[in-house]
C-alpha cells in the first residue's frame, strides 16, 4: 500500500502575502500528510488560512505578491518547484478542484457536455465518441439520473445541487489522485448537502482518491471526514481522526468551535460564542499561542512561549500545552492553575 510520504506530504509550508510593501504570513509552518483513500478535512473560522493552504497546493498564487516556502511532496514531486506549464499539467489531471460557487465556476454559455469535455481535451487524447461516453459515465457517477438530457443543458437550466454535481464531474473527469473540495456544500440546502457529501464519499472510494475537504462547517466534517486538521490564525492547532476530534478534542480552539456548533441537544440553548476575532495578518500575535487572546481567563503561564505540537494519542496531536488546563469559565470549579 502506498504510504503517506509518497502521496501528499506538506512540510513546513508558509505562504505570505504582500501588504503595503511588506510580506505577512497567512499560513505558517504547516506540516500535514494526506493519504490516498481518505477524506482529510481542514476546518477553522473564516480567515484562518484554509483557502490559502488550498491555493498554495494548487499553485494559484502570483509570485510577485506572494512568498511561499517549504515542500509540498505530491507523489514524489515537489509541487512548489513546478513551472507554470508543469503546474497546468497537474491541475485538472492529477489534482482536481471543486469550488464553493458552482454558478461562477461554470461557463454560462456552454453546455454541460462541452464543459466536461474541455478538461479531457486538455489532458487526454480521447476520440469524440469516447469523450461522449465518458461524459455520460461521469454524470451518472455523480448521481445525475438523466445524463443524456443534462449533458445537453446549460448551467442556468440546472438546480444548485445539479450544478455542483456537474462541477464534481468536471473535477474528476481525468481521475485525479487528489481532489481539493473547497466549501463544496455551503451554497446548498441541507438535503442537497447530504447528497453531495455522499457523492464525494462514493468518488473517493471508487477512484481511490485522497480528498482535502475545506470547510468552516463542522457538521459537514462530522458527516464525511476520516481525519481532521483544525486551523487557527494560519497554523494547525490540532490534528486527529474525526472520532478523536469530535469525542476527545484537546485544543481550546477546537473545543470552542465544537461548543459553538448547533446540535440537536442544545438547539434551544444560547450557543457558545467565541470571544474576539481571528487576528488579521498584520496583527498576528508573535510568539505564544495565537488563540490565547480569545481565552483571556487562561493564565499566560499555561501557554508555551513557542508552542509545538504534542502527541496525545496515536495520530492525535495538539499545539501548545494550554490544553492541559483549559476549561470554559462556566465549567470551572475552582481557580485555574497550570
Ligand atoms: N491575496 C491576499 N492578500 C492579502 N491577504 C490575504 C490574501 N488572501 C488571504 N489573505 C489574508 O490571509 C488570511 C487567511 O485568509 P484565507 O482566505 O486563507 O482564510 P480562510 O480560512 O480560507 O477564510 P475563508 O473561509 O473566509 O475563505 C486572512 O487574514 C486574509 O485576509
Amino acid at each position: 500500500m502506498e504510504n503517506a510520504t509518497n502521496f501528499l506530504n506538506i512540510q513546513d509550508v508558509s505562504t505570505a502575502f504582500k501588504i503595503n510593501g511588506r510580506f505577512y504570513d497567512a499560513i505558517s509552518h504547516i506540516n500535514l500528510q494526506v493519504h490516498r483513500d481518505e477524506i482529510m478535512a481542514i476546518v477553522g473560522e473564516s480567515g484562518c488560512g484554509k483557502s490559502t493552504l488550498a491555493t498554495t497546493i494548487m499553485g494559484l498564487h502570483d509570485p510577485a505578491e506572494t512568498k511561499t516556502s517549504g515542500v509540498i511532496d505530491f507523489e514524489g514531486t515537489d509541487l512548489l518547484q513546478l513551472s507554470d506549464d508543469q503546474y497546468n499539467d497537474y491541475r485538472g489531471a492529477k489534482i482536481g478542484m471543486i469550488f464553493q460557487d458552482p454558478l461562477s465556476a461554470l461557463n454560462p454559455l456552454k453546455r454541460v457536455e462541452d464543459q466536461i469535455s474541455e478538461v479531457m481535451d486538455y489532458h487526454s487524447d480521447l476520440s469524440r465518441d469516447a469523450k461522449h461516453a465518458r461524459v455520460l459515465e461521469l454524470l451518472d457517477q455523480v448521481g445525475i439520473v438523466a445524463p443524456k438530457r443534462t449533458a445537453r443543458q446549460f448551467p442556468h437550466e440546472l438546480s444548485g445541487g445539479m450544478r455542483q454535481r456537474v462541477i464534481i464531474a468536471i473535477a474528476i473527469a481525468c481521475k485525479p489522485d487528489l481532489i481539493i473540495a473547497y466549501e463544496p456544500t455551503t451554497a446548498l440546502d441541507v438535503t442537497i448537502q447530504a447528497q453531495i457529501l455522499d457523492v464525494l464519499r462514493a468518488i473517493q472510494q471508487e477512484n481511490h482518491a485522497g480528498i482535502i475537504l475545506i470547510t468552516h462547517d463542522l457538521g459537514v466534517v462530522a458527516e464525511t471526514a476520516d481525519r481532521v486538521a483544525v486551523m487557527y490564525a494560519g497554523q494547525i492547532v490540532e490534528e486527529g481522526s474525526a472520532e478523536q476530534i469530535f469525542t476527545t478534542p484537546q485544543h481550546p480552539y477546537t473545543r470552542s468551535l465544537l461548543r459553538s456548533m448547533p446540535q440537536r441537544e442544545n438547539e434551544n440553548d444560547d450557543l457558545y460564542v467565541i470571544q474576539g476575532n481571528v487576528p488579521s495578518l498584520q496583527r498576528m500575535p508573535q510568539g505564544g499561542d495565537r488563540f490565547a487572546p480569545r481565552i483571556p481567563w487562561v493564565p499566560q503561564s499555561a501557554h508555551e512561549a513557542e508552542p509545538t505540537m504534542h502527541t496525545v494519542a496515536p495520530g492525535h496531536s495538539v499545539r501548545c500545552t494550554c490544553y492541559k488546563v483549559f476549561t470554559f469559565p462556566d465549567q470551572q470549579k475552582g481557580p485555574v492553575t497550570p
